[in-house]
């Protein structure tokens, strides 16, 4: 694949492809900004080469065309403060006025578009919507490894109009810290899994078990093992259907000798909320009335120590509800334990999933592991070992 490092962009103006799809609060500032700031090497390049960049991204999942909630306006200012350029931006991503702010744009500059996703052809993938953006730059570049999973217009058809398709710095780096822990994995190996639930995660989990020492298993997803294996898990997050599927999970990890880390101790409380009253239970002993939202203190001891002795650890999902401070404390830390393995034991470290690098950074942890991943669905396929379209259209 062709990089942004060994293209000439002089007087060329690059389509980018980014993912902003950037967490937004109810007044729309930026709540993380990790998928921002990893693009800014790749512009900055195509900028200190003289050339121009025009950014393409989605936003959430708009249904139905323009919606103030979803516009990539409210990205304009964060994206100029962090960039140290003033970003232009089109109130549409195709049309008159969006080609001629492209057409206009100088060396140096940098013009964003509107959500791609105000038009349903960006997600069907339609071949006109990508040629009327392929219109719009001289070459593309694709770095938007956390939607390199989707077949959309913008991501993968668009690649056929050009000639010069180029990985971006994001995408690079995504693919090599991916490929690092499939294919050059120091051992001892440990895979933490957290999050909500096991169905967003099995394919990579029981790929994975080929690969692993140890497999961690924490948050929410770890009530449907617990329930599983006979125990009580209170009101609990608990995907019925999945009991058979994590006793398989289990049985598989045994044959393949993986060792398996589950919960000793869980903090629950008696409703979903920060402020609920909260006890320590033993796993499998959460009563009728309390959901757990949280690992105890004694998994925590435990988590720690298998991560201590790790030389490669990927962590992929909270151990709890993190969102709430109070049930944040297993989450920080399992990330301060990942932190202190990479400094201490020169272990490396990849955090993937949306939710995990959102953890990890309010840890304010972010830059003190081997790698952050800006994928959540993206990574989980990429290492499940599926095709990503966005990739594929770059090798093309
Ligand atoms: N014990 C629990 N009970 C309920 N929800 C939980 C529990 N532990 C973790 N969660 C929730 O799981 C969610 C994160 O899970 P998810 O699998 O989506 O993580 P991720 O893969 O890092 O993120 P993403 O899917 O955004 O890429 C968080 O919202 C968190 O609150
Ligand atoms: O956040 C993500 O995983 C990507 O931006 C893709 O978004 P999507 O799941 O709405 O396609």
């Amino acid at each position: 694949m062709r990089t942004v490092d060994s293209f000439d962009f002089a007087g060329k103006k690059a389509l980018v492809r980014v993912d902003f799809n950037v967490p937004l609060n109810e007044r729309f500032e930026i709540t993380d900004d990790t998928r921002i700031k990893a693009t800014i090497p790749t512009i900055r390049k195509i900028l200190a080469d003289g050339g121009s960049v025009i950014l393409m991204s989605h936003l959430g999942r708009p249904k139905d065309g323009p919606t103030e909630k979803y516009s990539l306006k409210h990205i304009v200012t964060p994206l100029s403060l962090i960039l140290g350029v003033s970003v232009k931006f089109a109130d549409d991503c195709v049309g008159e006025q969006a080609k001629e702010q492209a057409a206009s744009l100088q060396p140096g500059e940098v013009l964003l578009l509107e959500n791609l996703r105000f038009y349903k052809e960006e997600e069907k993938g339609d071949v006109q919507f990508a040629q009327k953006l392929a219109e719009l730059g001289d070459v593309w570049v694709n770095d938007a490894f956390g939607t390199a999973h989707r077949a959309h217009a913008s991501t993968a058809v668009i690649g056929q109009f050009f000639t010069d398709k180029i990985c971006g710095k994001v995408m690079q780096a995504e693919i090599d810290n991916a490929r690092h822990i499939l294919e050059n994995a120091e051992k001892p190996f440990t895979a933490i899994m957290g999050g909500a639930k096991i169905s967003d995660k099995i394919l990579i989990i029981e790929r994975l078990l080929d690969k692993v020492d140890n497999l961690i298993i924490g948050g929410g997803m770890t009530y449907t093992f617990t329930k599983a294996l006979g125990g009580n898990i209170g009101k609990s997050l608990l995907e019925a259907d999945k009991l058979d599927l994590a006793l398989s999970i289990l049985e598989k990890a045994k044959e393949k000798g993986v060792k398996v880390y589950m919960p000793l101790d869980n903090v629950a409380a008696d409703s979903f909320s920060n402020e609920a009253p909260r006890a320590t239970y033993a796993t499998g002993e959460i009563p009728d009335d309390k959901e757990g939202l949280d690992i105890g203190p004694k998994t925590i001891e435990l988590f720690s120590s298998v991560v201590a002795s790790s030389k490669t650890i990927l962590w992929n999902g909270p151990m709890g509800v993190f969102e709430f401070p109070n049930f944040a404390i297993g989450t920080n830390a399992i990330a301060e334990a990942v932190v202190k393995a990479t400094d201490d034991n020169n272990a490396f470290s990849l955090i993937g999933g949306g939710d995990s690098a959102a953890a990890i950074n309010n840890a304010g942890y972010g830059d003190r592991v081997s790698y952050v991943s800006t994928g959540g669905g993206a990574l989980l396929e990429y290492m499940e070992g599926k095709t990503l379209p966005g990739v594929a259209a770059l090798e093309n």
